[in-house]
């Protein structure tokens, strides 16, 4: 059974990869990092460590890769695949798509075999995202004709991999949990299902308690850790202050989860502390640059930070330290993030609320905004 997988990256390499290959696929990485490519196909193999003090390693082997900028090496690895995942970033999917959607009129030319493409981004929603995508690039006859043996499954991804610093270049140290949950729901009828990937009728619980909790608690310590100067995350949840402060955002998120979905309060707070745990996992270092990165895109409406607070607001709910989170976010002045620094021109030219409305799609009188922008203002007063 052969996988492809785009996105050789962090995610790529010590998550996916890693749980498809022992799940029994052989792996074929598309990328456009040449070297990272090269080395792919000269070893066939990398080194996955765990963070944790035993640092157990696993060697994901029969692996080979493909350069990403190369169309019909694509579209011939798509069309002889018996499953497609990414995880390339939610913004490269539409880049990625021609690539797919020529592999699929390979397929439907040849006569191909049914096939999931399953996104794994931080994103609700992904896979649709992508098929979207997909699927404006091919006629209306070929759509059809696809239908019946094609799907995109959404899924839910969790497994803390940070930036990596080692000689080899394939070597990637990951966190001890993992987590891929599928759209039952979204399989082909008869399929299959991967050996390691947790199967729900129902992803919208999953994603967005994972998405809501995780995401929105490592971006909120990312953008109050590099506030004070802090430049990992391990170092910011170290001080009790900003420690304090994740764990107040949680509980407005946990709240409103809680009454969205049923969630047991007791259980949902154990939820909590364990991915607080996670954050602080002595054994790897996540720098801060990483886990704010793309601000615009953290603080767009369907996001982590947004989405939760107008679900809290609808429901009644606080969102003041989800506020107080998108006011840091306005502080994150990362140099080599582009996103960080759009929205510091758009800081400088629009004013808080002004740069929050246009990253959010709020408007800027919206109490949401409005409450972010005298948290940014205050803290700027402050310091
Ligand atoms: N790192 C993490 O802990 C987690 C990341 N994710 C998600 O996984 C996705 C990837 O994140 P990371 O692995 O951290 O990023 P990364 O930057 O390490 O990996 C992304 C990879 O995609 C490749 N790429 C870019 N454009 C491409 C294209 N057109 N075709 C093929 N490959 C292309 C890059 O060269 C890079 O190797 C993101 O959506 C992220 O939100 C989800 C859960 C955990
Ligand atoms: O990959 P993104 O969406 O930029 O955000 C970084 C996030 O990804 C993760 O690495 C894993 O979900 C989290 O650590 C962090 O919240």
């Amino acid at each position: 059974m052969k996988a492809v997988h785009f996105g050789a990256g962090n995610i790529g390499r010590g998550f996916i990869g890693l749980l498809l290959s022992q799940a029994g696929y052989e792996v074929v990485f598309s990328d456009v990092n040449e070297p990272l490519v090269r080395e792919l196909q000269r070893r066939g193999e990398y080194e996955v460590t765990l963070a944790e003090e035993a640092g157990r390693q696993f060697r994901v082997g029969g692996v080979s890769a493909i350069d990403g900028r190369d169309p019909q090496a694509v579209a011939e690895a798509v069309a002889s695949a018996d499953l497609v995942t990414t995880a390339v970033g939610v913004g490269v999917l539409r880049h990625i798509a021609p690539g797919i959607a020529a592999g699929l009129q390979l397929r439907l030319a040849r006569g191909g075999a049914p096939l999931h493409l399953i996104a794994c981004e931080n994103a609700i929603g992904a896979s649709t995202i992508l098929k979207q995508h997909v699927m404006e690039l091919l006629s209306g006859q070929e759509r059809e004709a696809l239908a019946a043996s094609t799907a995109f499954p959404d899924s839910a991804v969790d497994r803390i991999v940070p930036i990596q610093h080692h000689e080899d270049i394939l070597a990637v140290t990951v966190e001890p949990f993992y987590e891929w949950v599928v759209n039952r729901s979204q399989l082909l009828p008869g399929a299959a299902e991967i050996p390691g990937v947790h199967y729900v009728d129902d992803l919208a619980p999953y994603i967005e308690r994972k998405l809501f909790t995780v995401n929105t608690g490592h971006c909120s310590a990312a953008y109050a850790g590099y506030a004070k100067g802090f430049a990992t995350i391990q170092q910011s949840m170290q001080d009790e202050e900003v420690a304090g402060f994740v764990r107040s955002v949680l509980r407005e998120t946990g709240d409103m989860l809680v009454r969205s979905y049923g969630f047991d309060a007791a259980e949902h707070d154990a939820y909590i502390e364990t991915i607080l745990g996670r954050f602080r996992n002595p054994h790897l270092t996540d720098e801060v640059a990483r886990v704010g990165r793309s601000p615009l895109r953290k603080l767009s409406r369907e996001d982590r930070l947004v989405r939760p607070a107008l679900l809290a607001l609808e429901q009644g709910l606080p969102a003041d330290r989800l506020a107080e989170a998108m006011g840091l976010a306005l502080r994150f002045d990362e140099p080599g993030d582009p996103e960080a620094m759009q929205l510091q021109q758009a800081l400088r030219e629009l004013g808080p609320a002004g740069a929050l409305a246009q990253a959010s799609g709020l408007g800027a009188e919206h109490p949401l905004v409005q409450a972010a922008a005298a948290s940014y203002e205050q803290e700027a007063q402050a310091s």
